[in-house]
C-alpha cells in the first residue's frame, strides 16, 4: 500500500531568474532508500534544502512525512529527520569528545548543546556501541579522521530516532578505505530492523550501496530518471547524466560505472 514520506508536485526553483530546479511530480514511499546522483551543479542540494524546509520552490507543494511545508513547523518537522552534511560538521566544538556530540543529537539541531541527561548518554553509548565506534567515545572531535568525523555525525543524526536520514555527498574527502568502511556503516543502518528511510546524495554512482532501491538522478535542474534502481540506472540515463559514455554494470546490487574507452586511432 502506498505510503509516501515525500511528495513533490510540479516543481520549479527560480533563483536571479535562472531556473535552478524544474521537477515533475515525485513521490518517495516509506519502504524505500533513494540515492539522488548527479554531477556538480545539477540541484541536488537545493532539492534537500526544499524537503528540510529550509528553501521554499518558486512553484509547487512539498509534502515531508504527511506535512505540506508551509502549512507546519518546519522545526518539529525537523526532529524527525537526520541531517548530514559535511557543511555541519564545522558546527561542533573540536574540544568536545565523540559521545558528547552524539548524546546532543536529541534535537536534531546541528550545534545545539542542551544540558544531557543520562538517557542522552545511554543513548550515545548504545549508538556507539551499535555502530562499532566504542572505541572513539572518549576521543576528541578534532582528533578524529575525516571518516571518522562522518560517522559521528551519522551516529549523531540517529539518536532522535528519525524517520528519515539524508546523507548529503557523506563519503566526500574519503580515501578509499575510509569511504568503504562509511558506506558498510551506512548499509549496515539501512537494513536493521526498524531503519530510517535512507536518501542518500552523491556524485558517484560507484557508492550506492545494496540497499539502495531507488534512484533519483538530475541533470542541470531537470530529473532524468527516477524510479527503481535497475530501472532509472541504466548506461544511457547515466550517459545523459553526465554528459559522458558511460559503461555500466552490476555486482550484487552495486553500480559499477566507468566512462566508455574512446575509439582509439592506431586500433
Ligand atoms: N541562491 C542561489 N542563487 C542563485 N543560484 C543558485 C542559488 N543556489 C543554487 N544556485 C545554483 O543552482 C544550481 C544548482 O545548485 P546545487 O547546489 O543545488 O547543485 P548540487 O547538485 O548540489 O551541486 P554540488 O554537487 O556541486 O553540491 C547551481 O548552478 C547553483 O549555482
Amino acid at each position: 500500500m502506498a505510503n509516501p514520506s515525500i511528495e513533490l508536485h510540479d516543481i520549479l526553483v527560480k533563483r536571479d531568474g535562472r531556473v535552478i530546479l524544474n521537477l515533475p511530480s515525485l513521490t518517495f514511499e516509506k519502504h524505500e532508500h533513494w540515492a539522488i546522483l548527479g554531477a556538480n551543479g545539477s540541484g541536488k542540494t537545493t532539492l534537500l534544502q526544499m524537503i528540510l524546509g529550509y528553501l521554499w520552490p518558486t512553484r509547487g507543494t512539498v509534502r515531508v512525512l504527511g506535512h505540506t511545508l508551509g502549512s507546519y513547523d518546519v522545526r518539529e518537522l525537523r526532529k524527525q529527520i537526520g541531517f548530514v552534511s559535511m557543511a555541519m560538521t564545522e558546527r561542533f566544538l573540536a574540544s568536545d569528545t565523540a559521545e558528547t556530540i552524539v548524546a546532543t543529537g536529541r534535537t536534531a539541531a546541528a550545534g545545539s548543546y542542551l544540558p544531557l541527561s543520562a538517557e542522552d548518554c545511554e543513548r550515545a553509548s548504545t549508538l556507539l556501541e551499535g555502530l562499532a565506534m566504542t572505541h572513539l567515545a572518549g576521543h576528541l572531535y578534532r582528533t578524529l579522521s575525516q571518516g571518522e568525523r562522518q560517522k559521528v555525525m551519522i551516529a549523531r543524526a540517529l539518536h532522535a530516532r528519525p524517520e528519515l536520514l539524508v546523507l548529503d555527498e557523506p563519503c566526500t574527502g574519503l580515501d578509499f578505505p575510509s569511504r568503504e568502511s562509511l558506506l558498510e556503516m551506512i548499509e549496515g543502518i539501512a537494513t536493521a530492523a526498524g531503519a530510517p528511510q535512507v536518501l542518500y546524495v552523491t556524485h558517484y554512482p560507484n557508492e550506492l550501496f545494496p540497499s539502495l532501491t531507488n534512484v533519483l538522478l538530475l541533470k542541470e535542474g531537470r530529473m532524468v530518471a527516477a524510479g527503481e534502481k535497475y530501472i532509472a540506472l541504466t548506461e544511457e540515463n547515466l550517459s545523459e547524466t553526465f554528459s559522458l559514455p558511460i559503461h555500466l554494470t552490476w555486482e550484487d546490487g552495486v553500480p559499477n560505472a566507468r566512462r566508455k574507452k574512446a575509439a582509439n586511432a592506431f586500433d
